[in-house]
């Protein structure tokens, strides 16, 4: 963004020569479709996307400089996020149905070389049929994951039935917030000393006070409301840019907006060929292309045209992003 002033010094009249370039993302499709994309995570080191078709159960890989897609599917419920483990080759943490696991994998073939469930939530009765959603390493590696409830048909979602967790030992989660009913994006701005959270159908952006070397949060306040803005769809995934804002995926409102969490604005509205728009995280050599992720559900029976499902790059947004953190295994 160029503004250009210049300036007759010698007199109190000034000449103003602004020049305003305005901001015009490109997007362009990258990968087959998946069922349900979700979960982009960057990974510095391989430079490269990893990602989740929650629905498809396969965990994906995307090199941008060799343009491949590679992917291997995981049997024994919905993949619900793919994180790189910090300072192990190959290996990632998933979410699995209730569970969540450590994989093997060379991100070559179709399948992973080995599994190791590590934590199983909610196996009582009642929450049998709940799952894991998003999950995210805060900035210390801590891996933040959350549940939903049943849906058995989607839009016919069984409320505040899941719970927002810590993994705190390699065996062990601790509970942070109860009754949520999607739990989707997370992001954090160590700065702030703030988490942002998502909890879908409550169609907001809420701010948690953060305490990272102790991974609590408190003080629940709303930076964003959708409906205020009459905003059609609820939100979903979020990631976080350099400058403290949040670029926020809206399931089925076909957009990514990006938002001043400090000031509730609305800085910049995304539009994508796609309804279903799941998530977000910057990637590329200098963190400045936006990988967003979506969906084909078949929603009242209505099937999304192409590319619904694929993986877009967006490039030009001005923005470059905060890293995506790997996870450290406790
Ligand atoms: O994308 C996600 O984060 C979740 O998997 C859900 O939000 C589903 O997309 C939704 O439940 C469909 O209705
Ligand atoms: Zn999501």
């Amino acid at each position: 963004m160029g503004i250009m002033y210049r300036l007759r010094s010698t007199t109190i009249k000034r000449t103003c020569v602004i020049t305003i370039t305005k901001m015009s993302p490109t997007i362009e499709v990258v990968t087959e479709r998946a069922t349900l994309g979700e979960g982009p995570h960057w990974d510095v080191s391989s430079q490269c996307l990893y990602y989740v078709d929650i629905f498809g159960q396969t965990i994906n890989k995307y090199v941008p400089s060799t343009k491949t897609h590679t992917k291997a599917r995981i049997e024994g419920g919905p993949v619900t996020f793919v994180i790189p483990v910090e300072g192990q080759q190959n290996s990632f943490l998933i979410g699995l149905g209730r569970k969540i696991a450590e994989v093997i994998w060379d991100g070559l073939s179709e399948t992973i070389s080995d599994i190791e469930i590590l934590v199983e939530v909610e196996d009582e009765i009642g929450l049998r049929n709940n799952r894991l959603n998003d999950g995210k390493a805060d900035p210390s590696g801590r891996l933040w994951a959350g549940t939903m409830g049943p849906e058995p048909e989607i839009g016919k979602l069984e409320h505040e039935k899941g719970t927002l967790y810590t993994l705190i030992g390699r065996h062990s989660v601790k509970e942070h917030l109860k009754k949520v009913s999607i739990s989707n994006g997370l992001a954090w701005n160590v700065k702030l000393k703030k988490m942002y959270y998502i909890d879908s159908p409550l169609k907001t952006v809420d701010q948690y006070d953060y305490n990272l070397s102790k991974g609590e949060i408190s003080n629940k306040k709303v930076v964003f409301d959708l409906e205020k803005h009459n905003i059609p769809g609820v939100p979903d995934g979020m990631t976080i840019d350099t400058e403290g804002n949040l670029w926020v995926a809206v399931f089925n409102g076909s957009r990514i907006l990006k938002i001043n969490p400090n000031t509730s604005e609305l800085l910049t509205t995304i539009n994508f060929p796609a309804k279903q728009i799941t998530a977000a995280a910057f990637g590329g050599p200098n963190l400045e292309d936006l990988y967003v992720t979506s969906a084909q559900l078949v929603v009242d029976g209505q099937k999304q045209p192409e590319p619904a499902g694929a993986v877009f790059k967006v490039t030009g947004t001005g923005s470059k992003g905060l890293l995506c953190t790997n996870v450290k295994l406790p």
